[in-house]
């Protein structure tokens, strides 16, 4: 959908910064009531994650769960997979993106251990959802960068039904659109509206820059070895 070449460019230009020097550069714009999410969608362990905006929404299963066996229900969870919730974006995934799924806060574990370490595998840098997902244990060994406002027990069937991919969608209230660029780290989501990624990224470098050079003498000043973040 968009250029590749770009999105890797801007994967590489907005991985130097931290969560916060993007908030700042937003700020440069007076955007200052938009594009963060809110606090409540929180990392399922500390790492960092930028990438490419690829978008999908899942709605509330509003149908019947009929009357079956075990045997029966076997059958139905794969017709279910099939027909009802589908994850055919994962075999669209490329390498960069961001997995942004609207899940209308449903608690169910659209993505658990196995699925996410499928989309990992095809080049998803991360995921965020305004639900939940399951299996985390293992998703914090498989070291999958995952942000979320809780953590499920539950499957999918009978709770969730696809509805669309590569659509906007709301993120608890801000708009995310597919290639805009995701920022995320301990501080939580960012996200840069894909037309204003230049300029942000202008803005949030030199407040990158100059903290730098603040942090680094203080490090001078307590005798510390300098780490990554003040290089
Ligand atoms: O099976 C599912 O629906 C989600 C899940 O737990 C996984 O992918 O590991
Ligand atoms: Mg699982």
């Amino acid at each position: 959908m968009f250029d590749q070449r770009e999105n890797l460019e801007l994967i590489e230009m907005f991985s130097q910064l931290r969560v916060a020097d993007v908030r700042d550069g937003l700020d440069y714009l007076l955007l200052h009531h938009r594009f963060s999410l809110p606090y409540t969608i929180k990392p399922l362990f500390r790492t960092k994650a930028v990438g490419i905006a690829k978008t999908v929404r899942y709605l509330p299963y509003d149908g019947e769960i009929p009357k079956m066996t075990p045997q029966e229900y076997e059958k139905w969870c794969g017709y279910y997979y099939t027909n009802i919730c589908p994850y055919h974006w994962i075999s669209e995934i490329q390498k960069g993106d961001f997995i942004v799924i609207d899940q209308s806060g449903v608690d169910a574990g659209l993505m658990g251990s196995n699925n996410s370490l499928d989309g990992f595998s095809r080049g998803a840098v991360g995921y965020v959802t305004n639900g939940g997902p399951r299996d985390t244990d293992e998703l914090i060994i498989q070291k999958i960068p995952f942000w979320s406002k809780f953590v499920s027990q539950k499957t999918v069937i009978g709770r969730l039904k696809f509805d669309a991919m590569n659509i906007p969608v709301n993120i608890e209230g801000v708009l995310i659109k597919p290639g805009d660029v995701i920022v995320a780290d301990g501080d939580g989501v960012v996200v840069v509206p894909r037309e204003l990624a230049y300029d942000v990224y202008s803005f949030a470098k030199k407040e990158l820059d100059n903290d730098k050079v603040s942090r680094r003498k203080l490090y001078d000043l307590m005798g510390w070895e300098y780490d990554e973040t003040v290089k």
